[in-house]
């Protein structure tokens, strides 16, 4: 395995790595650098947790460092919250170069957005429809000259799921110039390889990891089968279970709506759990709050929907809990490689019902991989079953006379 330095990385930017523990390139790192170093765009599939971030943020800093300048790089990522992460690794690997970074997503001020693209800062970080509503809006900054564009997760960006980022996408590509760089990455680029390609127009570098399995080893994958009824029951057990037998817990249960994510939390809170909560419909710095709650150990459960499936990354999460079985192997993917990051153990767990068998095949064909059973003491969750199902109750029943309330404000 090559280092740092014969890849092609300066000193200064070994030891930023180093301060943050990472002396070793991990081989999306090792495979991608070069060609970008070199010039080169690049398209970069490596699984979840595998350094793809530091794979692009390093090269940029390197070559930002040798020709300062703003707006010098733009990335582009599909969520708030995510956007924050990426501008934080660039703020901590590029301190002693003073980078300025700016970050401009939905949700914040917008006045103070455009003052800080105005004051050029070397990297812009964003999510797609606050910065095309900038560039529709103002004339007081300018992407024209950037020298790397990059998209991380993608396939997201490009896809045309319940948030659709393809106006705002046409919108920035008019924006920055031709000749640039463009960087490419996700977990599942495969789907928008083409599109993906049109994006990255000179003879893009492509490295994808060579494995079988889609997902890491060190993820024990489990399914539990169960009637829907019995669903929240399973999932009470399962956290009363992890509470009693780990000092040092902390896990992400996925769900499919805002909704349901309401009123799982309000159940889970009703059951003494610390749990959090993360969906579209909070206010943007409830949102910040408490995924900062949860990093810090403060809330040991963050129950969300897909807008926290992708990318991020809390060291700390050592389970992952699908209440719902995701309908794209994608969607799977991505939720089940929020633990078991850069080579920590971990384990998922997928509730299926019996009409959700098909999705579990589809999810095994994609990874390449099969899910094991569970194992779990049954007579423990029908003790729990008519308490549970009360609980449900009377948190849909708060839920709509909160719902009445807001539509009446
Ligand atoms: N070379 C390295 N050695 C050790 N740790 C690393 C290295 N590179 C990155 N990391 C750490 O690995 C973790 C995961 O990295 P990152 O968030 O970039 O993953 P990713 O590949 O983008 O995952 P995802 O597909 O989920 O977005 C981060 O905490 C990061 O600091």
């Amino acid at each position: 395995m090559s280092d740092f330095s014969s890849l092609g990385l300066s000193d200064w930017l070994i030891q930023q790595c180093k301060q943050m523990g990472i002396s070793k390139p991990t081989q999306v790192q090792e495979n991608c650098m070069p060609p970008i170093l070199e010039g080169r765009d690049c398209m970069g599939c490596a699984k979840t947790g595998s350094g793809k971030t530091a794979a692009f943020v390093l090269p940029v800093l390197q070559k930002l460092s040798e020709d300062p300048y703003g707006i010098f790089c733009l990335v582009l990522t599909p969520t708030r919250e995510l956007a924050y992460q990426i501008a934080e690794q660039f703020r901590v690997l590029g301190k002693p170069m003073g980078l300025r970074d700016c970050i401009i997503v939905g949700g914040m001020d917008m006045i103070t957005q455009a003052l800080e693209l105005s004051k050029k800062p070397h990297v812009v970080v964003a999510t797609p429809g606050r910065l095309a509503d900038h560039i529709r809006s103002s004339d007081t900054f300018s992407i024209k000259k950037i020298q790397f564009l990059i998209l991380d997760e993608a396939d997201r960006l490009l896809e045309q799921g319940c948030t659709d980022f393809t106006k705002d996408l046409e919108v920035i590509l008019a924006a920055v110039p031709a000749k640039r760089q463009t960087l490419l990455f996700s977990a599942t680029l495969t789907d928008t390889l083409q599109e993906l390609k049109g994006i990255a127009m000179n003879r893009p570098f492509f490295w994808e990891s060579k494995s079988e399995v889609r997902t890491v080893e060190e993820l024990d994958q489990r399914y539990i089968l169960t009637p829907e009824k019995v669903k929240d029951a399973y999932l009470v057990h399962l956290i009363q279970k992890f509470q009693d037998e780990h000092d040092d817990w902390s896990i992400m249960i996925f769900t499919n709506t805002c909704k349901n994510c309401q009123i799982l939390t309000m159940m889970m809170q009703k059951f003494n759990f610390p749990t959090i909560s993360l969906h579209s419909m909070m206010k943007q710095k409830q949102r910040f709050a408490n995924l900062a709650k949860f990093k810090s150990s403060v809330f040991k459960i963050l129950i969300a929907t897909d807008v926290a499936s992708r990318g991020l990354d809390i060291p700390t999460v050592q389970v992952v809990i699908n209440h719902n079985t995701p309908g794209l192997p994608k969607i799977y993917i991505h939720r089940v490689g929020r633990t078991a990051r850069a080579g920590r153990h971990g384990v998922s767990i997928t509730l299926v019902t019996q009409y959700d068998i098909h999705l579990v095949h589809s999810i095994e064909g994609q990874i390449q991989a099969k899910l094991k059973e569970y194992p779990v003491e049954e007579k423990e969750v029908l003790k729990i079953l008519t308490q549970v199902n009360v609980a449900r109750r009377e948190c849909e029943i708060t839920w709509r006379q909160r719902e009445r309330l807001n539509w009446r404000r």
